[in-house]
């Protein structure tokens, strides 16, 4: 593996690779850019990988995230060819292979739901990945917000499982590009990025975030739009933006000013500057800071005798104090999310993602 990944990476950074012109120009590249459906052998792969290296421009951010989408496909061909092999190996193997059908679809783990005491509880559940947020997990999140404006408990709450809270938009999402290419990848993601941030925006409950470690990105920016930010003293929280090629979404650029003032937020969220749990809370946009060893109980001590109040008023005093900007938090969002489709075009974004791409997977 990693000498396709080896062969990927030398490819671009030489420059070795054209234009995506000149890449489709190659059938045996051209049927890996085409999917699993069309797939080459490996012979074929390795022969459009040498043919490729005659070229001499850089082939564009565009074929790089799709190389980089490959290289994952061809990652997990062979991990499952390797895994029938071991099977085939061992007739006594106690490995029980799942009939497709019948596993659950991507995504459905790392979104975890409950509803206990009164509080409904959203949990991130990738900590492998640091709870990264895919494509899959906004639609889920969404749907779980909405599910929890009508059950009866009385607070909702988003944490993490593991040591972060969340590490932000998953990058690799970047590489799932459909037909109509980066420009359409950018207006789905614009449009996902919208809905996502007004299903916060329009929560009609008590929202309360357990911050259980480091938060990065849109995790971090979401949290103005929040009602109580319960947080470890462990947690951190990163808005790289600028480093991303990006810019602030989840109405941060809105929010975080009016919390913690114009020149702290640009801080933040121009400069990229990461604030600890302690800073964060001086600066308003953490409630209050618990020591990592009694973090969990004393939160959740705290939360069960706030869902026993009631829950109507509640919800009204939360009325009172959202309605008064929901309008203009709607019209932020719209804002920020058009100005990031552009952003997410640009050859800054495409060149950081791409490189941290590179470096995730050892090219
Ligand atoms: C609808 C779309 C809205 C989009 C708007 C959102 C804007 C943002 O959220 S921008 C912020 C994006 N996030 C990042 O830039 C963070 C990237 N990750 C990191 O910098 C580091 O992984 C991190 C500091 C979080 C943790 O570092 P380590 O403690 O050294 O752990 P690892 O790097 O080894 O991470 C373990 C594993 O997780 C993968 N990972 C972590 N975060 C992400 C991510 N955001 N996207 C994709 N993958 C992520 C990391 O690559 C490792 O994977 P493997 O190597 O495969 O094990």
């Amino acid at each position: 593996m990693a000498g396709v990944a080896g062969r990927l990476a030398r490819l671009w950074c030489s420059g070795a690779l054209s234009s995506p012109l000149q890449v489709t120009r190659f059938p045996a590249l051209q049927l890996h850019l085409c999917g699993p459906a069309m797939r080459a052998s490996q012979k074929d792969f390795e022969n459009a990988l040498n043919q490729v290296k005659l070229l001499k421009k850089d082939p564009g951010n565009e074929v790089k995230l799709k190389l980089y989408a490959l290289y994952k496909q061809e990652t997990a061909r062979r991990n499952y060819v390797d895994l029938v092999s071991s099977l085939s190996a061992s007739s006594e193997s106690s490995i029980q292979v799942t009939p497709a059908a019948d596993r659950k679809q991507p995504g459905s783990d790392a979104l975890v739901v409950t509803s206990q005491d009164g509080i409904t509880t959203i949990t991130l559940n990738r900590p492998d990945k640091k709870n990264a947020l895919t494509t899959q997990m906004y639609h889920d999140i969404i749907l779980a917000l909405e599910a929890a404006s009508k059950d009866d408990s009385a607070i909702t709450v988003l944490t993490g499982n593991g040591d972060y809270y969340c590490s932000g938009n998953d990058l690799t999402n970047f590489t799932d590009i459909p037909p109509g290419g980066v420009e359409e990848k950018a207006r789905s993601g614009a449009v996902l990025l919208r809905d996502f941030v007004d299903c916060f925006i329009d929560f009609p409950k008590p929202l309360v975030a357990v911050v259980n470690g480091p938060a990065v990105g849109i995790s971090v920016t979401i949290l103005g739009l929040f009602d109580i930010v319960y947080a470890t003293d462990r947690a951190t929280f990163h808005t790289p933006f600028s480093h991303l090629g990006q810019s602030p979404e989840g109405c941060s650029s809105y929010t975080f000013p009016k919390i913690m003032g114009p020149s702290k937020a640009t801080e933040m969220l121009v400069f990229g500057k990461k604030l600890t749990a302690r800073e964060a809370c001086t600066q308003g946009l953490v409630t209050e800071v618990f020591p990592d060893s009694t973090f969990q109980k004393e939160v959740w001590v705290r939360l069960k005798a706030y869902s026993k109040l009631p829950p109507n008023a509640m919800r009204i005093s939360k009325q009172v104090i959202r309605n008064t900007e929901k309008e203009k938090l709607h019209a932020i969002n719209a804002e920020e999310s058009n100005v990031l489709r552009e952003r997410w075009l640009s050859d800054e974004c495409m060149n950081a993602v791409v490189s941290f791409l590179s470096k995730k997977a050892k090219l």
